[in-house]
């Protein structure tokens, strides 16, 4: 079992602003979600994960060994998918997947064999010997996670896999992540909430540089329970209550409204108290600390 322990690392872009701060975890093999609004840190973590950004303090121990003095011991592990993953147009998949398996120092028939389990992996082999030009953006995804899996990583970090992709093709990618075997550790960022449902055994919720909530999801219903109400009102209360609580969905039947709001307390008489889906349970954790527009000023 592979363990990556995340040590206090910070980071700042900018003098005035931390893009990341104070940020501890203990990983080891599963599936973590990261969940966060735009510009919480995500990528900024990630892109430290996979040894392309060094922290300003703090250390990262992938195996007990410190990868920031020895980057090569997990880069010879990693698999890495990053957000703005680029692709060339003119190679068919199975010649970028070569070129890219050569960079990873992968040859000859173990490359070839390996090339042929991650195209069978994401459902590629009939279209192996096409352009990237002609593939769709769902395909270039499956392509990117192919050539994140060629060296069967130990660490596989992929950063906003499900961008872009229709439902059908969402689906069939969390059918991939969650065949993939259980030994090692996978950590996705994703804004979609139904992601980290299907797919993960653990959640982190990164909210302006810091690390709000970490634990199963499990967990995150449970701190959640007896937050989210269930109310039926006429247009008028409900436009009383919109602007004083985040309300998950809203049902209108003329001028009945039936919604679901997360508060920690009963906000209003004839509110019942119901289960919680994880996106509601996301909302209430996220909306416990003050909603600041940019990252954490520098005191
Ligand atoms: N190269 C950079 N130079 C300056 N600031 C940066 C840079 N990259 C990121 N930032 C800032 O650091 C903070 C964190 O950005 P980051 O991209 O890590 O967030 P994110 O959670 O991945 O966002 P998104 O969901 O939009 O991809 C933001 O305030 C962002 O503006």
């Amino acid at each position: 079992m592979s363990t990556l322990l995340i040590d206090q690392i910070s980071k700042r872009y900018e003098k005035k602003r931390w893009a990341l701060k104070d940020i501890s975890l203990r990983l080891d093999s599963g599936v973590l979600g990261l969940v966060g609004p735009n510009g919480a840190g995500k990528t900024t973590l990630l892109r430290m994960l996979a040894t392309l950004l060094t922290p300003g303090n703090g250390t990262i121990y992938w195996n007990g060994q410190d990868i920031l003095k020895r980057p090569e011991l997990l880069r010879r592990e990693l698999g890495y998918l990053p957000q703005d993953f680029g692709i060339y147009p003119q190679l068919t998949a199975r010649e970028f997947l070569t070129y890219i398996g050569e960079l990873k120092g992968l040859r000859g028939l173990h490359l070839k064999r390996r090339i042929s389990t991650v195209l069978e992996q994401m459902n590629l082999t009939s279209s192996a010997n096409e352009r990237l030009r002609t593939y769709s953006g769902g395909m270039i995804r499956r392509i990117g996670i192919a050539q994140a899996l060629l060296n069967d990583p130990h660490l596989l970090i992929l950063d906003e896999p499900t961008a872009g992709l229709d439902p059908a093709e969402r689906v069939r990618f969390r059918e991939i992540i969650t065949s993939l075997d259980g030994e090692r550790l996978i950590i996705l960022s994703t804004h979609i909430i139904t992601d980290v449902e299907v797919m993960a055994t653990e959640i982190a919720l990164l909210q302006q540089g810091q690390l709000l909530w970490f634990g199963s999801t499990d967990a995150l219903l449970g701190d959640a329970q007896e937050c989210v109400w269930s109310l039926t009102l006429d247009a008028d209360d409900f436009e009383r209550l919109r602007n004083r609580y985040h309300i998950s969905t809203v049902l209108r039947r003329g001028r009945e409204i039936t919604l679901r709001l997360v508060s920690s307390a009963r906000p209003h008489p004839n509110a019942t108290s119901v289960e919680p889906t994880l996106e509601e349970a996301y909302l209430f954790i996220s909306s416990q600390i003050p909603n600041r527009k940019e990252a954490i000023p520098i005191k």
